[in-house]
């Protein structure tokens, strides 16, 4: 059976985010806006610097004085501060003047006051040549009138917020966050906290899973473990599906034959099980229950990692109107020589040393530690065999994180 490209999976998974209906939008101060996604675009409604004003602590003076400034200096006729309006500049003098304060009209360039001294006259004395227009932040130099600072669908972070404080922004719409329930799937799972009886193990998608999507600000709806029982996994979905935007689901994915919530949705809801050429994460299912989308990620540990950046948190943020999804990659050079080509596009946990990249342990899709001590994937695309010092696609965990 032919798998099915990641880009494809992905083009899939964002089309299907994207004809789901329109989130509801809610109205925030400023600082409650960090990680959410603008549900309109920003104009702004003034200039940023709103005003002509000085770069440096020093003198502000017309440029048709600087010969005069150099050869004798000018007299200091007034003092403006950050935060105060300045009068005229009287010709043929110049006004001391701090970094933000306002260019006085008359005035057009400013000295830092480094380079100036104060001469036995009490004169203001350029000590060496200045160039017309300098020093001088103009209005508008940041933000211009009119002019759209953010577009809807950005996920705001804090220069953002930065920025729409300078046009003097309290409160913004933005769209919901999206609800979304997590359930582990697999009689052997146990909790941490409880003992660990034979054939037994602990839980940890829930945590992984939990964190992602709390690094995402979302709302998570925090299912458990699904019990292996088609009655009651039936009834826990559809309390599931009464309050989330979407379910995730880990295990139970592939052809094993307790797949008791592949059973249920299959037929109660609706389920798509895909072959895709990633590893890890090759089984993956995207469906639905009572109308409510539901992703089911493979039991794996890693390949629940994986799949998750690469291909949930994209839904997750289209579904929220978020345009950039694509996560952070880049081109570095190999630390290591693949030995065989695969058939599908591996992501290994993977990490930096003296600016190359090397796989952070053992590859197995149930192990974390290498997870834990990697700072990023690295793609080795299905049939290829890269070398030491070729360059690889490495993505850092700072872009598929958060
Ligand atoms: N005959 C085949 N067997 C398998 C195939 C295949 O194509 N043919 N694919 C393999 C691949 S690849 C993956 S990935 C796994 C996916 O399996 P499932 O999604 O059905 O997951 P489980 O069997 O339930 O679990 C797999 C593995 O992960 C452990 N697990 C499950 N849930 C958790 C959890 N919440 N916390 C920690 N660990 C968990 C589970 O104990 C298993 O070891 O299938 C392969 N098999
Ligand atoms: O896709 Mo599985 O995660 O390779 O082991």
């Amino acid at each position: 059976m032919s798998l099915m490209p990641v880009e494809q999976a992905l083009q899939l998974l964002l089309e299907h985010a994207a004809s789901q209906p329109a989130l509801g939008t809610e109205q925030v101060s400023l600082n409650a806006a960090l990680g959410r996604i603008l549900a309109e675009p920003v104009e702004a409604t003034l200039d940023v610097p709103p005003w002509d004003n000085s770069a440096m602590d020093g003198y502000a003076l017309h440029s048709a004085d600087i010969a005069t400034a150099l050869e004798q200096g000018l007299p200091i006729s007034q003092r403006i501060t950050a935060g105060t309006a300045p009068a005229p500049l009287q010709p043929g003098t110049c006004a001391r003047i701090f970094t933000g304060a306002p260019l006085p009209e008359g005035a057009d360039t400013v000295e830092m006051q480094e380079n100036t001294q104060l001469n036995s006259n009490a004169l203001m004395q350029l000590l060496q040549p200045l160039t017309p227009g300098a020093n001088v932040r103009p209005r508008g130099q940041d933000i211009c009138v009119g002019s759209r600072v953010l577009e809807a669908g950005t996920r705001l972070r804090a220069q953002d917020l930065g920025l729409l404080a300078s046009i003097g922004i309290a409160e913004l719409k933005v769209v919901r966050p999206l609800r979304v329930a997590v359930a582990s799937t697999g009689d052997e799972l146990r909790e941490p906290g409880e003992p660990l009886g034979p054939g037994q193990i602990y839980n940890s998608n829930r945590y992984t899973l939990i964190g992602l999507l709390q690094a995402l600000g979302l709302v998570i709806i925090d299912a458990g473990i699904l019990p292996d029982d088609p009655e009651q996994t039936r009834a826990r979905l559809r309390a599931l599906a009464a309050q989330a935007d979407l379910i995730i689901t880990s295990g139970g994915v592939s052809v094993g034959e307790a797949d008791c919530l592949g059973q249920v949705l299959r037929e109660q809801g609706q389920v798509n099980l895909w072959k895709l050429a990633i590893k890890p994460g090759k089984p993956f299912t995207l469906g639905s229950f009572d109308g409510t989308p539901v992703i089911g990620l493979p039991g794996n540990p890693a390949a629940v990692l994986v799949t998750f950046v690469l291909l949930v948190k994209p839904w997750l943020l289209r579904r929220q109107g978020g345009t950039d999804v694509a996560p952070l990659s880049l081109s570095l050079p190999a630390g290591f020589d693949w030995p065989r080509a695969g058939k599908r596009d591996e992501y290994l946990r993977a990490r930096l040393e003296a600016g190359q990249v090397v796989p952070s342990g053992n590859q197995s899709s149930g192990v974390l530690s290498s997870a834990s001590q990697a700072s990023g994937l690295l793609l080795i695309p299905a049939g290829q065999t890269p070398r030491r010092g070729e360059a690889v696609q490495f993505l850092p965990f700072s872009g598929l994180l958060g």
